[in-house]
């Protein structure tokens, strides 16, 4: 039997993709949609105080095309803190207005084909329990390693598996500072094996890294992906222009 690849695992990690009623929303008093939106922003005050001590990460961004308006991109300790999270967020009034679009859950993970095993390094650390960057984009998708006749991942030796990662982290390196990589783990969680969460200052980058990545063999072989979601940065100074009516 292959060896089993030892994974780190740091903070839990929740996308929440919402759609807006933008009808429902149109039609509400002007005291009820300064309420959503007030009640919303103080959510969002308490999340960068949360963020500021260390002790999670948030994203927020709106989504370009029909799968959804916006998303919240969460990171805490626990699984506990994340459900909270979410509860709170479904009793705001702004809820009200919105409908789940997706979600998935999952865990920071980083795996030790690369030699990395000391949880006690601090860098190790920071990339485990990251403060997620505020860049202009977000591109996130759900994967699997492939396992069909002659192209299961999971029948490869560990060596062979660590020489394809390493291939593919060579590929990745070359966007370093165009694209930033979070790599959770939902294997046990939820419906595909890991969520890939890039951001970038420039959108284009998403797809020269992606694009270039298909052509390497851990993903031409390998690669299974699902629904991709892209979208901009919502600044919580932007969150009023981007409901207002
Ligand atoms: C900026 C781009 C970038 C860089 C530098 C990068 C590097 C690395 C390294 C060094 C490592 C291995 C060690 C670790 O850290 O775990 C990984 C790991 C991983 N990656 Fe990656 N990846 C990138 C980017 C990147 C992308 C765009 C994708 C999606 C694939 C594609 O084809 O669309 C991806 C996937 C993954 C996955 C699913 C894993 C875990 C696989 C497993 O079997 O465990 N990744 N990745």
């Amino acid at each position: 039997m292959p060896e089993a690849v030892i994974t780190m695992d740091g903070w839990y990690c929740l996308h929440d993709f919402r759609s807006i009623d933008w009808t429902a929303w149109k039609y509400a008093s002007n005291e009820d949609r300064e309420q959503a939106i007030n009640e919303f922003q103080q959510l969002i005050g308490k999340w960068e105080d949360t963020e500021k001590s260390k002790e999670g990460s948030h994203a927020l961004y709106t989504i370009v095309g029909q799968k959804a308006d916006f998303m919240m991109m969460i990171l805490r300790p626990t699984m506990e803190e994340l459900n909270e999270i979410e509860t709170t967020f479904n009793k705001t009034k702004l809820a009200e207005f919105t409908t789940p679009a997706y979600s998935y859950v999952s865990v920071v993970e980083l795996s030790n084909y690369m030699g990395n095993t000391d949880e006690n390094d601090p860098e190790i650390q920071a990339r485990l329990k990251p403060t997620l960057p505020k860049w202009n984009h977000i591109c996130f998708y759900p994967m699997d390693k492939r396992r069909q006749g002659n192209d299961n991942w999971y029948v490869l030796e560990k060596e062979d598996r660590a020489k394809l990662m390493y291939a593919h982290g060579m590929t990745g390196r070359q966007y370093a500072g165009k694209i930033r990589q979070i790599i959770t783990g939902s294997i046990g969680f939820d419906d595909w094996e890991w969520g890939v969460t890039l951001f970038a200052h420039d959108m284009l980058q998403f797809k020269k890294l992606v694009y270039e990545m298909r052509f390497d063999e851990v993903t031409s072989r390998y690669g299974d992906f699902g629904s991709f979601y892209v979208g901009n940065i919502l600044k919580p100074e932007a969150v009023e222009q981007f409901f207002h009516i």
